[in-house]
């Protein structure tokens, strides 16, 4: 059958009526599962998450942010020659190329440090060096390559920042303390670095979060890794997700001290505004995650001497409980233990990200072993069909 090409390219006389009856919408997605996953899941009746079965309390108790790495992205803890090998191909991948370094340096002091980091990973995806390989061996080494050279990248900017020039990675510490030592000039204390440890593991992975699912998204379309974490970045950057942890901590330079909380907190929730690092779309009985950063949060106002922020965040959250029922997200915890570890309050949600790129990147090669293309439908409310007038 061949067509008539006087008509070929005329729109369709396609029924459109004016009210059709709605299909039932899930906006937000809430409430619908979209595909399965073998790499973490989030418990909303037991308030749990597990990453490959492992409660996420007992691997941020137990194991180094490395063997949490191995775990999420191969199915198992490492044993000791497996970590030996990660670590070694990890502490060998730190330098970041040149190019990188000078483009950073050259981005304005305006950009956001969420902006530096997704336009680093969208650089390091130009700098790959096995573009052509994108089996899913490569996909792996890309993603320890990211994991090793995020660290570098929030350090050179949170230190250019302050006018201080970059560090060279040292291959004789481990992933944390080594980003804590290119960002801060020295390995911090025990306390510190355990705080720090501790955060990366419990951000390291939360099934389909926003910023997960865009990652995925991409990925769907076999798109490249990179691409992937950049738009993961993108996700993240939002106040509604990662970005909480850094108005968490406006929120408190705001109100000042704990006394202040009450009236606070009744003008902003009769304005009907949210109070950033409370409330979560799964957990409505509190965040797994909560009372372990809360205990290394704790330990960290002990040791800065800092009892005053303390009673800010108890008072706040008790206010938010009294007054809403609604509990933190792990971005409240995080958001004062950044602050009393050194970092700048807008290098908060770059954090985040270096921990997540592991949940990004396992989930991206997730995606692509079982790939389905992600396309949903829309339920269309805009004009009835119309024609454009004759001229
Ligand atoms: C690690 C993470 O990324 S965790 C998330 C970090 N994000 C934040 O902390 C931002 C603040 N929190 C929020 O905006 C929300 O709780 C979200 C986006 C995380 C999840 O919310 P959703 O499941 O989409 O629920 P939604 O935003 O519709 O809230 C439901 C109700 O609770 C209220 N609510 C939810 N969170 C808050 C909050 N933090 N402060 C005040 N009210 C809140 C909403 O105003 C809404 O009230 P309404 O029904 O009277 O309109
Ligand atoms: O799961 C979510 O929606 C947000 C979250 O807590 C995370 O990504 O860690």
């Amino acid at each position: 059958m061949t067509s008539d090409p006087t008509t070929a390219h005329q729109a369709p006389e396609h029924p459109a009526p004016d009210h059709p009856a709605p299909p039932e919408l899930h906006r937000g997605l809430a409430g619908v599962v979209v595909d399965a996953t073998a790499i973490s899941s989030v418990d909303e009746a037991s308030s749990s998450l597990l990453y490959r079965g492992y409660p996420v309390q007992e691997l941020a108790a137990s194991c180094s942010f490395e063997e949490v790495a191995y775990l999420l992205w191969h199915g198992e803890l490492p044993d000791a020659d497996q970590l030996a090998a990660l670590e070694a191909q990890e502490r060998a991948a730190r330098e970041l190329p040149g190019p990188l370094v000078d483009l950073v340096r050259s981005l304005p002091l305006s950009a956001h440090p969420m902006d530096v980091v997704r336009t680093a990973v969208s650089v390091l995806g130009a700098h790959d060096p096995e573009p052509d390989d994108r089996s899913p061996d490569a996909d792996l080494r890309r993603s320890v390559r990211l994991l090793a050279q995020l660290p570098g990248v929030v350090a050179l900017d949170q230190r250019r920042r302050r006018g201080r020039e970059l560090l060279d990675p040292r291959d004789d510490l481990g992933w944390s303390a080594d980003f804590l030592a290119r960002t801060f000039g020295d390995v911090p204390e025990d306390v510190v670095v355990d705080a720090f440890e501790t955060s990366m593991v419990l951000y390291a992975e939360h099934s389909f979060n926003a910023s997960t699912f865009a990652a995925r998204v991409i990925a769907s379309t076999l798109s490249d890794l990179h691409s992937a974490v950049t738009g993961a970045v993108g996700a993240l950057k939002g106040p509604l997700h990662g970005g909480a942890n850094e108005a968490v901590m406006a929120t408190f330079a705001e109100i000042g001290t704990a006394d202040r909380v009450g009236p606070w907190l009744d003008e902003l929730l009769g304005a009907h505004h949210k109070v950033m690092g409370f409330g979560h779309r799964v957990y409505r009985h509190g965040d797994s995650r909560v009372p372990t950063m809360k205990q290394a949060l704790d330990r960290l106002v002990a040791h800065a001497d800092r009892p005053d922020l303390l009673a800010l965040y108890d008072a706040l959250a008790d206010g938010m409980r009294e007054r809403t029922g609604i509990l933190p997200n792990l971005d409240y915890p995080t958001g004062p233990a950044f602050h009393l570890m050194g970092f700048d309050t807008p290098t908060f949600t770059p954090l985040f990200a270096a921990s997540r790129v592991v949940g990004w990147t396992a989930h991206v090669r997730e995606q692509l072993a079982h790939n389905a293309l992600i396309r949903p439908l829309s339920h269309y409310t805009g004009p009835a069909l119309r024609h454009v007038p004759a001229r």
